[in-house]
This record gives C-alpha cells, structure tokens and sequence, in this order.
C-alpha cells in the first residue's frame, strides 16, 4: 500500500483511468476520493462551476494557485484551446510530483507547467522568469489565509489586466473571508457567488468569481 493518500490517489488513477484521457483520469479521482479516502480536490460539483466560468472565459493564459494532486490543473487544461498555458504553482513538493504524473498520465502536460515553490517566492518572478504579460484567468484553490496576500500580490506585480477573472474555491469558509470582503467592497471587482458543497460531502460551501475592473 502507498504511503501517503496522495500516492494511493496516484497508483488508483494509473491502474483504472484511460491513459491519455483527462475525464477518465477526472472519474477515477472522484470515485476513489468520494469511495475510498476524502481528499481536497475541487471535485465534480464544483469542477461543473469551474468548467461553466472558464468556458465563458476561454482564456489563452491561467494561473492556479494550489496544484495539489492536479486534478483541476487537467479540468482546466482539457478545455484549454490550442496554444493556451496553465501556470499552476504547489508549495509541496511531493504533491507537486504526485500532481507531475498524473497530469502526465492524463496527456495534457503540453498545456500545464507546475511551478514547485511557494506563491509568495514564485508570483514576483512571472513576468521576469516565465514570460508572462498578463493572465486573463486564475483560479484560486491553496490556503484560504493566503487568497487576500496574493490577490493583493498580483495586482501590484500588475499581472492582471481588466478583465481578468478570479475564480476561488472554498469562500464558504473563514479563512478567506478578508479576500471575500475586499473583493466585493474595494471597488475593484466585480463579484458573482456559486453556492455548492463541500467536495465529496454534503456539507456546504461556495466558490466566487471575481472580475478585476483595472
Ligand atoms: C475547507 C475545508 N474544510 C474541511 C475539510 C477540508 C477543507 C478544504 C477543502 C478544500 O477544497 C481545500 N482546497 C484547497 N486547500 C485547502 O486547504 C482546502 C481545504
Ligand atoms: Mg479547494
């Protein structure tokens, strides 16, 4: 038996998903982490939400802050067009490696660049180091005391431009309320909430979409 739960997330998606298959990599994910062990993947509700505001986005340039095991590095990636690039930054190097193979596996790691540090270190460097101008989506999925810092990060590292759409997962909770209430009252967003559930549970939870105005 693998050692850690994300490695167990792992082996079940190598020996039951469909080689080169991002939903099937997607299903076998869920089915494990709502049978076998809870795991904080945005899971198949909310991933519906993230879907639907990225589709009506069809962004060319992504940003995710929280890669974990990269199961919405690939929701994101499958329905990214030609030529487009998922950044997706994860403090924790074995998930990092975790989220490397099954991105892999699931064939979309053209689309998808895993940047392994913390967001503090890595958000500076974008423009400098990784060729960014601006990003035109990024969802927001890591540590809820961390989404206010880095929504205020990217805004004075100016890699955001009028338009730009956050999405957040998990506002439901306290540990993002700070970014919850600058969003909808600092002026500079506007701001739509998607009621949903807790990934796996019936417990609630919501996600927000915040549409930075310049
Ligand atoms: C918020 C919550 N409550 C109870 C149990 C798990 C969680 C939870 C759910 C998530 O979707 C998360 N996503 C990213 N990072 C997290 O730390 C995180 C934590
Ligand atoms: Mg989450």
């Amino acid at each position: 038996m693998a050692e850690t739960r994300e490695q167990r997330i792992l082996e079940f998606v190598l020996q039951n998903a469909v080689h080169g298959n991002p939903q099937s990599v997607l299903d076998h994910i869920d089915k494990y982490c709502r049978e076998k062990e809870w795991a904080m993947n945005v899971g198949d509700e909310k991933g519906l939400i993230l879907d639907n505001v990225l589709q009506e986005t069809n962004p060319s340039t992504v940003l995710e802050l929280g890669t974990y095991c990269g199961y919405s590095a690939i929701r994101i990636a499958r329905l990214l067009k030609p030529g487009s690039l998922l950044l997706t930054i994860e403090m924790n190097p074995a998930h990092a490696d975790v989220a490397r193979q099954i991105i892999e596996f699931a064939g979309v790691k053209d689309k998808v660049k895993i940047l392994q540090n913390s967001t503090e270190y890595i958000i500076p460097k974008l423009k400098a180091e990784h060729g960014v101008e601006h990003f035109d989506f990024v969802f927001i999925d890591h540590f809820g005391n961390r989404y206010l810092p880095d929504t205020k990060l990217l805004e004075e590292c100016c890699v955001l431009r009028k338009g730009t759409v956050l999405l957040a997962d998990n506002v439901s909770f306290p540990m993002s309320a700070d970014f919850l209430e600058y969003v909808r009252t600092s002026g500079h967003y506007d701001c739509t909430n998607y009621p949903a559930h807790l990934e796996y549970s019936d417990k609630p939870d919501a996600m927000e979409r915040a549409v930075y105005r310049g």
